[in-house]
C-alpha cells in the first residue's frame, strides 16, 4: 500500500449537483485537500460537508482568474474539472464524480480507491511487454517466465484508470438499448495498457501524476455552446496516452473500483454525444497515426504539437476541431502561467 501522500495529492471534484457523497468517502478523503469545481449557476450555494479542507471555484472565479483564457474551460459539462488540474500545485491528482461511492471488494471490505490509485502511480508500468500475470509489482505476483529482464524495471506510471461497479460508463446508444445493465463483475487486476494502444478513458475514477502528464490532461471545450459533450475524458485519454507513449510513461487500468450510483439521462446524453459517435471514427485513426517529434521532451511540448496536428488533420472534419485545437494552445498558455517555475501562481478561490 502506498504511504499516505496527503501532502502531495489534490482531489478534484466537478459538481453541478451536491457534495453529500463526500460523507461516504470521509474516512478516506478527510486527510486530503479537495478542489471543487462548481459548474452551472455560480449563484447557487454548494454545501461542503464539515471537516473537509477545500477550495471551491465557480464560473465567476474561473473567469476572474483566467480572464480571456477562461474560454478554454468548458461550462455545463464535467470537463470543467480540468480547471482544478490547472490550479493544483500537487504531484498527484485524483478526480472523482459526485455520484460515485465507496465500493466493497468480494470479501465485503470497503475499497480505499485513492490509496490504490496512489499505489498504482508509485509503482512502475510495463507498456513494452505484456505480463500475463498482470501487475508484476503487486504483492504475491511477479514477472512470468520469458519476460525480458531488461524490461523488468518498468517505466514511471503517469495515469491510473479505475473502474466502476453498478452503473457502467456506457455511451447513450448502448445505455438506451441496455438500460438495466449493471456491472457486477469485480476483476481483481491492474494492467498496463500496452504502448501504441488507445483506450476510452473515463474520468469518474481517475488519478494521474500531474508533474508527468498534467499539461496534456486537458478536457477540451465541451458542453454549453459546443457541438460536442461527454467526450471530454475521451479526448484527454487519447491525448495523454499518445503523449505517455512518446515520453515513455505508463498508463494502468483496472483496480480500484468504486460504486457508480446515477445513470445520467440517455436522451440528454445522446444529444451531447451525437457528433462524437461518428467523429470518433475520424479522431481515433488520427491518434493512432500521430508521430511526435523527438524534440518534444515534455507534456507541454508534446501537447502543442498535438494541437497543431489536430488542427491540420481534424480541422477538415469539422470547424469544431479548429476551435478545439486553439483551446488546447490556450490551455498550455494558462498551464505555463500557473506552473512555469518563474511565476508559480495560486488560483486564489
Ligand atoms: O453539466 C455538467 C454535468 C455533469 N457535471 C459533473 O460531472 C460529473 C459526471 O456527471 P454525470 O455523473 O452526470 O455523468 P456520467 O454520464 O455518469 O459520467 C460520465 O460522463 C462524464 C462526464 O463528461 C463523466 O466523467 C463520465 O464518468 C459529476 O460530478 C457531475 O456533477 C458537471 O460538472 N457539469
Ligand atoms: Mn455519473
Amino acid at each position: 500500500m502506498a504511504p499516505t501522500l496527503n501532502g502531495e495529492v489534490d482531489i478534484v471534484i466537478p459538481t453541478i449537483r451536491s457534495l453529500n457523497f463526500l460523507e461516504n468517502w470521509r474516512p478516506f478523503f478527510e486527510p486530503y485537500h479537495l478542489i471543487i469545481i462548481q459548474d452551472g449557476d455560480p449563484t447557487k450555494e454548494i454545501k461542503v460537508p464539515e471537516g473537509f479542507d477545500y477550495e471551491l471555484y465557480n464560473r465567476n472565479d474561473i473567469n476572474r482568474i483566467l480572464g480571456p483564457k477562461a474560454n478554454c474551460i468548458s461550462f455545463k459539462d464535467g470537463a470543467c474539472r480540468c480547471f482544478g488540474f490547472l490550479v493544483s500545485k500537487k504531484k498527484f491528482i485524483y478526480t472523482i464524480d459526485d455520484d460515485c461511492f465507496v465500493a466493497k471488494d468480494p470479501s465485503g471490505k470497503e475499497i480505499d480507491a485513492l490509496a490504490k490509485h496512489l499505489e498504482n502511480l508509485t509503482k512502475p508500468s510495463t507498456p513494452y511487454f505484456f505480463n500475463t500475470l498482470y501487475d508484476p509489482y503487486r504483492e504475491g505476483a511477479d514477472f512470468v517466465r520469458g519476460y525480458p529482464f531488461s524490461l523488468r524495471a518498468g517505466v514511471p506510471t503517469a495515469v491510473s484508470h479505475g473502474l466502476w461497479l453498478n452503473i457502467p460508463d456506457y455511451d447513450a446508444p448502448t445505455q438506451l438499448v441496455k438500460p438495466l445493465d449493471r456491472n457486477t463483475r469485480y476483476v481483481d487486476a491492474v494492467m498496463t495498457i500496452p504502448k501504441g494502444t488507445l483506450y476510452p478513458m473515463c474520468a469518474m475514477n481517475l488519478a494521474f501524476n500531474r508533474e508527468l502528464i498534467g499539461a496534456a490532461m486537458y478536457f477540451g471545450i465541451m458542453g454549453d455552446g459546443q457541438p460536442l459533450g461527454r467526450y471530454d475524458d475521451m479526448w484527454a485519454g487519447w491525448c495523454t496516452k499518445v503523449v505517455c507513449d512518446h515520453l515513455g510513461y505508463g498508463v494502468k487500468t483496472g483496480l480500484p473500483y468504486l460504486w457508480h450510483s446515477k445513470a445520467s439521462n440517455p436522451f440528454v446524453n445522446l444529444k451531447k454525444e451525437y457528433n462524437g459517435l461518428f467523429w470518433q471514427e475520424e479522431m481515433i485513426p488520427f491518434f493512432q497515426s500521430v508521430i511526435l517529434p523527438k524534440k518534444c521532451t515534455n507534456a507541454q511540448e508534446c501537447y502543442l504539437e498535438l494541437a497543431k496536428q489536430a488542427k491540420e488533420k481534424l480541422g477538415p472534419v469539422d470547424p469544431y476541431f479548429n476551435n478545439l485545437a486553439d483551446a488546447m494552445v490556450t490551455w498550455i498558455e494558462a498551464w505555463e502561467e500557473f506552473n512555469a517555475p518563474a511565476n508559480v501562481k495560486n488560483g486564489s478561490a
